[in-house]
């Protein structure tokens, strides 16, 4: 099953908000002395607790960008602390500061883009094994040949691309850019949460390191906000694996259930089915039928009224109205019905391809990226004096969209009115 691939601003939201609150609260001259000791053990609190967080639900990619930040914030914090007890920068300052400039990012960038693929364990050790590297060549070059390390990176090598307001190495820029078009991409090709909160963290980052020094809280706020955002978006993934679809990504039966526990006085609730799925599927493929529920959901999505439509479990589907009688509803349910019923789903070419060898038979000949319909039928109930609980009004809407399928399907039965179960109100086109 393929995951529905769409880009959404909510990605953005919680990391957006983190990060332009911790330049807001970086930038400020002075805070008070709460705030200060906060911020001075936010980011090792972040680490320990995010780090066992994300490890608990095997996030590797999480952990070792919250260490990279974490490894770079010890450094500069070290760095800060003693410019600040003795007024002078230490001698090693310059290379500790570029060399952070130019790793963090290359580091960063490079695990933000490493997706999971292996084992847990081997993942973890490869991440490891890749940063002690890093680490150990660095240290090493760098307490040998400090001079020479800082020459190297500390060079122009694009005069013409140099600014005077750059307070960092011109490889840093480089590394930055490089690693936030690299993020970006990783976000294009796969829109999720965390994608969109390692790209964010990025750009704090990139704000971050050139007022390390000049501003007092900048290196532990921002360092914090952006732990925090990576962990931040742990929790919106498995809060959108509990609650959300993946298939069509509208809200799921478990989100269903939430809702339902809410409900006012007074609803309307509508189960809708795909009719003939099981053959639809046998013709073209599973494939393509994962493709009909997801443009058969898009369509759902749309329905007016004030409803919404949760997936309710394999190709069935709930539309719910709070607030809503049933005559307030028919209207729209008929217009979404209809609208399927029109709908000519262009299906992409390698998502058609039949799986099995029979569907592949049953399909030879046919036009690639061609067009196929489906309709659907609905029944519809809403809360009343014999029907008090939401389960009791699935039941009779299930029982509506029985008669519904009994009586030819691609229509809307709504329950009531007669005592025979259900009440055909609209005279459908043949199916
Ligand atoms: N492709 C795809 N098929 C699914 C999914 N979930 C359920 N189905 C299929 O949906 C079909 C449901 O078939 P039935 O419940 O027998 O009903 P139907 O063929 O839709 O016929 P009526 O409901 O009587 O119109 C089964 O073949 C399931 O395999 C899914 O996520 N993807």
């Amino acid at each position: 099953m393929r995951p529905r691939v769409s880009y959404r601003v909510s990605h953005f939201l919680p990391p957006l908000l983190l990060v332009v609150g911790g330049g807001v609260v970086g930038s400020l001259s002075g805070m008070n002395e709460f705030f200060t000791s906060l911020f001075n053990v936010l980011p090792t609190l972040l680490l320990l607790l995010g780090g066992a967080f994300c490890s608990a639900y095997g996030r590797v990619r999480q952990v070792a960008l919250l260490l990279v930040v974490y490894l770079a914030y010890y450094q500069l914090d070290t760095q800060v602390d003693y410019y600040q007890a003795e007024r002078v920068v230490r001698e090693d300052a310059g290379l500790v500061f570029h060399l952070a400039s130019l790793l963090l990012p290359m580091l960063y960038g490079l695990y933000g883009c490493w997706e999971e693929r292996t084992h847990l364990l081997q993942d973890f050790v490869a991440r490891g094994a890749v940063l002690m590297a890093v680490l150990g060549v660095t240290v090493a070059l760098g307490s040998n040949y400090p001079d020479a390390v800082l020459g190297m990176i500390g060079k122009i090598y694009w005069p013409l691309l140099h600014g005077n307001w750059m307070t960092m190495v011109q490889l840093a820029y480089l590394a930055f850019v490089v690693a936030l078009v690299a993020l970006l991409v990783a976000y294009l090709r796969q829109p999720r949460p965390q994608h969109a909160a390692q790209l964010l963290g990025l750009v704090g980052l990139l704000w971050m390191l050139p007022r390390a020094f000049m501003l007092p809280h900048a290196l532990h706020v921002m360092s914090s906000l952006v732990m925090l955002a990576l962990t931040a978006s742990v929790v919106h993934e498995a809060y959108q694996m509990a609650f959300r679809d993946e298939l069509t990504g509208l809200p799921g039966r478990r989100a269903l259930n939430e809702r339902l526990r809410r409900l006012g006085r007074n609803y309307v609730l509508a189960m809708t089915d795909v009719d003939h799925f099981k053959k639809f599927n046998d013709t073209y493929g599973h494939d393509v039928g994962d493709q009909v529920l997801r443009l058969v959901a898009s369509r759902l999505r749309k329905v007016g009224g004030g409803g919404k439509a949760y997936r309710y479990g394999g190709e069935e589907f709930t539309i719910l109205f709070p607030g809503k009688s049933v005559e307030e509803c028919m209207p729209h349910l008929e217009a979404v019905r209809q609208a399927i019923e029109q709908y000519q789903m262009h299906l992409r070419d390698q998502d058609s391809r039949p799986k099995s060898d029979d569907a592949g038979r049953a399909r030879r000949g046919a036009a690639s990226g061609q067009t196929v319909s489906v309709t659907i039928s609905i029944g519809v109930a809403e809360r009343d004096a014999e029907q008090r609980t939401p389960e009791e009004v699935i039941k009779v809407a299930d029982q509506a969209l029985y008669s519904a399928k009994s009586a030819g399907r691609n229509r809307v039965f709504r329950h009531g009115e007669n005592r025979r179960g259900a009440v055909r109100v609209k005279k459908a086109a043949s199916s």
